[in-house]
């Protein structure tokens, strides 16, 4: 895999630019994203536009659509706010803390004889400006805001796109299929629809 001349991106807007080169190949280089990724240090009057909050549950505010290649999106997670267990469709998944923490949990794929609830593999608690790695072929996983006092602001690198994915009932490793909604798109807010994800 040839590497390309990386520069720190300064700005969001560079790491855009430098994302959008990064993926004009077909061949993602894992690496290579997940470090220019890691190397943009978080500003928030960048991105503070795309950052909406909601009492309930964390949302999802799509920031870039990649040329058809990748979607770019802002997370926002308030206190106590998580993810169900749930898998990424067979796309890469970078997920890039741009403040406050996330515990990210790694889970085994439930198979048929799953005794006593899916295998709990291992954890990692990301900092501020860390950038972590899954695809489906490495297993599901849940994300957490644990804090009781801290919102978190991620950001989420998907490539191939994708609007469904699995989520999976702990316990038995039963699954069902979710459609994954924006909270808001390029800044502006998305309709309510009374589907919204309880994702
Ligand atoms: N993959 C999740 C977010 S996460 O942090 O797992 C989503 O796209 O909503
Ligand atoms: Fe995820």
């Amino acid at each position: 895999m040839e590497q390309t001349e990386l520069v720190k991106p300064e700005t969001l807007e560079d790491l855009i630019q430098t994302l959008h080169k990064l993926f004009e190949s077909d061949s993602v280089n894992v690496e290579e994203v997940q470090s220019i990724m890691e190397s943009y240090d978080s500003k928030p009057h960048e991105w503070m536009k795309y950052a909406e909050f909601d009492q309930y549950r964390y949302t999802r505010n799509l920031v870039n659509e990649g040329n058809g290649k990748f979607n770019l999106m802002i997370l926002c997670w308030g206190e106590g706010h998580g993810s169900s267990i749930h898998d990424h469709t067979d796309s890469h998944c970078f997920l890039k803390l741009l403040q406050g923490q996330l515990k990210e949990t790694l889970f085994d794929w439930p198979d048929r004889t799953l005794q006593g609830g899916m295998l709990q593999r291992s954890q990692q608690v990301l900092l501020e400006n860390q950038c972590a790695y899954i695809n489906d072929s490495l297993g599901l996983h849940r994300v957490e805001n644990v804090s009781h006092t801290e919102t978190a602001v991620s950001l989420h690198l998907y490539s191939p796109p994708f609007q469904t994915c699995r989520t999976f009932d702990q316990r038995t490793g039963h699954h069902n299929s979710v459609k994954m909604t924006f909270w808001s798109k390029f800044g502006e807010r998305t309709p309510y629809v009374t589907s919204q994800t309880v994702f």
